[in-house]
């Protein structure tokens, strides 16, 4: 077995909102490097970490952890549509190791995806179907949340389960860092706002646009005194990347949730899919990790990152 891992902000208003040309051409060229890493890796697997933005999880049933045997995009804001290469008795086969591990896990033999997933897979390997892929949704985004340690207990059990795959598995983790896009809170939301939040799927693509005009508007005045979302945090991103480059996972369990909603934005959980993909690395032992790319990215609303690691 072979381990390499990627962990990268994703942003629904990248192509949509534009933070001047350098910066563009700066995010392509670390996207495109990166990809080629993924290519000369040629992964026989895929396991993505990923947030949903109530597009396939809704308070209906809104499961910490989900595993997918089965997954299509919603193909929302710009990204690809159609079904996941996703190779069911593996991921059924991963679904009961993680639950022997004493970490419960929901299943899903269908689920939708979103940008939150789908974005990353894209960049990386040019498409939905590439590579045999499987997602992790972990809940970032609609609280109550699972405690921090209870996410590197989550990738530590899918580290132990690729270890005994005889594979060059690539670990994707997608979301953070810092930032605070529109998402409604269930709490205290109006009652058709609530409704979505509980039962939204499959809207109108009247109601979708009207979502994403919403996401662009917010980024074209996020970071700006006329916004009341949390503001980007440069230092809360260096200091996590930090924490990840140097090996300090044991300080993650510790964190507290309400603290880093308040400091560095409520989406800013998303982290937890970065946390799990470096529990899965760590559990094979010491490894190497290196931060390609730091910025803070108003436009698009994202102190945007990108960390690579592999098995020392
Ligand atoms: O579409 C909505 O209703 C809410 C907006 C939304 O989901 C935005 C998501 C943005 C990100 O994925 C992000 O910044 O991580
Ligand atoms: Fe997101």
């Amino acid at each position: 077995m072979t381990l390499k891992l990627k962990c990268l902000s994703h942003t629904p208003l990248r192509g949509l909102n534009d933070p001047g040309a350098e910066v563009v051409a700066e995010v392509d060229a670390v996207l495109a490097r990166s990809r080629a890493e993924v290519e000369a890796f040629d992964p026989e697997l895929i396991v993505i970490f990923a947030p949903d933005h109530y597009n396939g999880l809704f308070y209906d049933l809104m499961p910490p952890f989900v595993i997918a045997t089965a997954a299509e995009s919603v193909a929302d804001y710009r990204t690809l549509p159609g079904p996941l290469s996703i190779p069911r008795d593996l991921a059924l086969e991963m679904a009961r190791f993680i639950l022997d591990s004493d970490v419960d896990i929901a299943l899903s033999h269908r689920l939708q995806v979103d940008h939150g997933c789908t974005q990353t897979l894209e960049e990386m390997t040019g498409s939905l179907t590439r590579y045999p892929v499987i997602p992790i949704i972990i809940n970032s985004v609609a609280p109550p949340f699972a405690p921090y340690r209870r996410i590197r207990k989550l990738g530590e059990a899918v580290g132990r389960f690729v270890a005994t795959l005889n594979k060059r598995v690539l670990i994707l983790g997608t979301g953070g860092l810092s930032h605070e896009p529109p998402v409604p809170l269930l709490s205290g939301a109006p009652e058709e706002i609530a409704e979505f939040l509980i039962a939204g799927r499959n809207p109108t693509p009247e109601a979708r646009a009207a979502r994403q005009a919403r996401t662009i508007a917010a980024g074209q005045v996020y970071g700006s005194a006329d916004c009341p979302l949390t503001p980007l945090n440069v230092d809360w991103d260096l200091a996590f990347i930090d924490l990840l480059v140097q090996g300090r996972l044991d300080e993650i369990d510790d964190f507290r949730i309400e603290e880093i909603s308040r400091a560095a934005g409520r989406s800013t959980h998303e982290i937890r899919t970065w946390v799990a993909a470096f529990a899965a690395l760590a559990a094979g032992g010491a490894y190497r990790a290196r931060q390609d790319y730091y910025r803070a990215i108003n436009q698009w609303i994202a102190g945007y990152g990108v960390v690579s690691a592999e098995q020392r």
